[in-house]
């Protein structure tokens, strides 16, 4: 509001200039007129005509400075805001929201609101004050043009209104529409590979295509009602003026006025108007960052994880009973599960795919909220752990990790900022990684995006090294190793396993040769654990489980009963 009154001032000055020299140009054309202007009235003139260029110059230059910072510091506090509600609202944010209106809104939606805050309020302002201002200087010249001026301004706020309703509900589908291309946009980029390798990319393009047309046809209603709505709005100020002129000929020639006051009163008929015209403008511009603006506190609204709840406890044992989980609220995903993980204890959750394995990983992490029955981490409950403090005591590796573009050593850093060279490099030899960077430019070597020029292994080994160095009391692994090669998956399972003891491990995987040492394995089949016990207890329990292992030892030739061999 500070930068939106100075720009309003500024205005304001330019506008008590310009009315200045058109009151002294009209007085001097009248005394020309007359054939009694002297040379000093000439100078006056000359000299009254340079001062306004100059004040009306730094007036101009003083509220488009105004304009820009308070736009400046609306943008930048609302990304401050998206930015800050995206890390409270954590990895869920996608439950809420889609990533591609996340985008659209902190980049382009804040852009719109740049001529809300930088243009249309101060104008707002000024477009109140101007016409008031000139009234007060033309009464004193002639009251009834005055006063029909005046008159006729307000019918431009009144065409605004009218247009509003309709100009709301309009740019609140114009945005609906935009998002959605842009969030089928994205997948389809996301996805080309696949889509191209199946060869239904012509598919998808039509689907865009039908969406993009869908997109032209509401822009094409949005440009229409805005070139509509602004030709009747020049039509009120150029009207409104061409009365105030013919009042001013009319009073000239009852003799009301002389001929410097008549000019007067023509010059600056448009200058009534003129401020309402641009408020005009900026008016649909600002609509556009309305609307944007409820995507944008829509996303502010979304319900949070509680803030500041219980600290992480000091204890390390993960223990479920009953644990219930429904993503839709009516098929249960777990149908009261019961474990339980001691503390720096090595336990191994299996089970034949979408039995629910990945979800109670999603709920240990605080990545999926809602759940009924209990799931504690040190004897509290997940749901009311503080969920910046649980990410930072449980390390997460899933199947598929993300790699930032940079160096290796900025992506490992991000787990152990404070990490040496010498503990960097460890982690990567206990990943197999080390001798392969060494060839390359070791900590140095360079990612694209994504970590596109390694391997799909190499990548997920780095994604193990880095949470090797995230020192945390809770490790769960995903199907962590479940793209790198069998000789490095035994090296990466020595490292896990030997996190063991001073972590607690969580270990979800399809591969049971990689669980046969683990100290309990917990057997999962449609959301309820069916068997627990050691890899020997359960092999000899003849149940799902030694099926399993049989299953797998068949194809893959490692001998049932065996502790890691394959
Ligand atoms: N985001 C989701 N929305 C709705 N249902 C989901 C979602 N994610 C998973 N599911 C469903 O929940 C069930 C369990 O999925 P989950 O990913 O936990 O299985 P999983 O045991 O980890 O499988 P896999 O071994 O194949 O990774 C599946 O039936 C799946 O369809």
């Amino acid at each position: 509001m500070r930068y939106v009154g100075a720009s309003v001032a500024c205005q304001w000055v330019s506008l008590v200039a310009s009315i200045g020299m058109t009151l002294v140009v009209s007085r001097t054309l009248g005394l020309l007129w007359a054939g009694a202007a002297g040379e000093k009235d000439l100078v006056s003139l000359a000299i009254v005509v340079a001062v306004t260029a100059a004040v009306r110059s730094v007036a101009a230059m003083g509220s488009a400075r105004m304009g820009f910072l308070a736009s400046r510091e609306v943008k930048s506090t609302l990304r401050h805001r998206i930015y800050g509600k995206l890390l409270r609202l954590g990895p869920s944010y996608r439950e809420g929201v889609r990533t591609s209106e996340v985008v659209q809104v902190a980049v382009e939606g804040c852009d719109q609101l740049e001529t809300y805050f930088g243009a249309y309020l101060p104008q707002f302002f000024y477009a109140l004050l101007a016409p008031l201002t000139l009234f007060g200087v033309l009464a004193t010249v002639n009251v009834p043009a005055a006063v029909v001026l005046l008159v006729c301004v307000p019918l431009i706020p009144v065409a605004i209104a009218a247009v509003q309703t309709w100009a709301k509900r309009l740019l609140g589908r114009y945005w609906g529409q935009y998002t959605e291309l842009g969030d089928t946009f994205l997948e389809n980029l996301q996805g080309l590979t696949t889509l191209k390798v199946y060869q239904s990319d012509e598919f998808k393009q039509a689907e865009m295509n039908e969406q993009a047309e869908k997109f032209r046809r509401i822009t094409m209603r949005v440009l229409t009602m805005q070139l509509n709505s602004i030709t009747i709005m020049d039509l009120v100020a150029y009207g409104g003026a061409a009365a105030g002129v013919a009042v001013a000929l009319t009073q000239m020639a009852a003799g009301a006025v002389d001929l410097g006051g008549c000019l007067a009163i023509i010059l600056l008929a448009a200058d009534y108007f003129i401020p309402m015209r641009q408020l005009g403008s900026f008016f649909h511009v600002a609509m556009n960052g309305m609307a944007a603006s409820e995507k944008i506190f829509r996303l502010l609204g979304l319900p949070e994880p509680p803030a500041g709840g219980v600290a992480f406890p000091g204890r390390r044992d993960v223990c479920a009973h009953d644990l219930r989980f429904s993503y839709d609220g009516e098929r249960e995903v777990l149908s009261g599960v019961s474990l339980d993980v001691t503390a720096g204890g090595f336990v191994a959750v299996v089970g034949e795919s979408g039995c629910g394995k990945s979800t109670l990983a999603a709920l240990l992490l605080g990545r999926l909220r809602g759940y009924q029955g209990s799931l504690t981490v040190g004897g509290v409950e997940v749901g009311v752990l503080d969920a910046a403090d649980l990410l930072a005591h449980v390390t997460y590796v899933g199947h598929e990790s993300y790699l930032f573009k940079g160096t290796v050593r900025e992506n490992l850093l991000v787990a152990a900022s404070g990490a040496g060279d010498d503990e960097l490099w460890a982690a990567l030899e206990a990943t197999r990684l080390a001798a392969f960077l060494r060839g390359e430019a070791g900590l140095d070597t360079m990612l694209a995006e994504r970590g596109s020029n390694l391997s799909g292994g190499q990548r997920q080994r780095l994604a193990i090294a880095r949470a090797l160095l995230h020192a945390t009391p809770v490790y769960v692994f995903d199907e962590a190793t479940s793209n790198v090669d069998a000789e490095s998956e035994d090296a990466i399972m020595a490292a896990v396993r030997g996190l063991s003891g001073r972590a607690t491990i969580l270990l979800i995987s399809h591969r049971l040769a990689n669980v046969v040492d683990a100290d309990k394995i917990f057997v999962l089949d449609d959301g309820r654990v069916v068997e627990r016990g050691r890899h020997d207890e359960l092999v000899a329990a003849g149940g799902l489980y030694a099926r399993l292992v049989r299953i797998q030892a068949e194809s893959l030739g490692w001998s049932v009963g065996s502790t890691g061999g394959r």
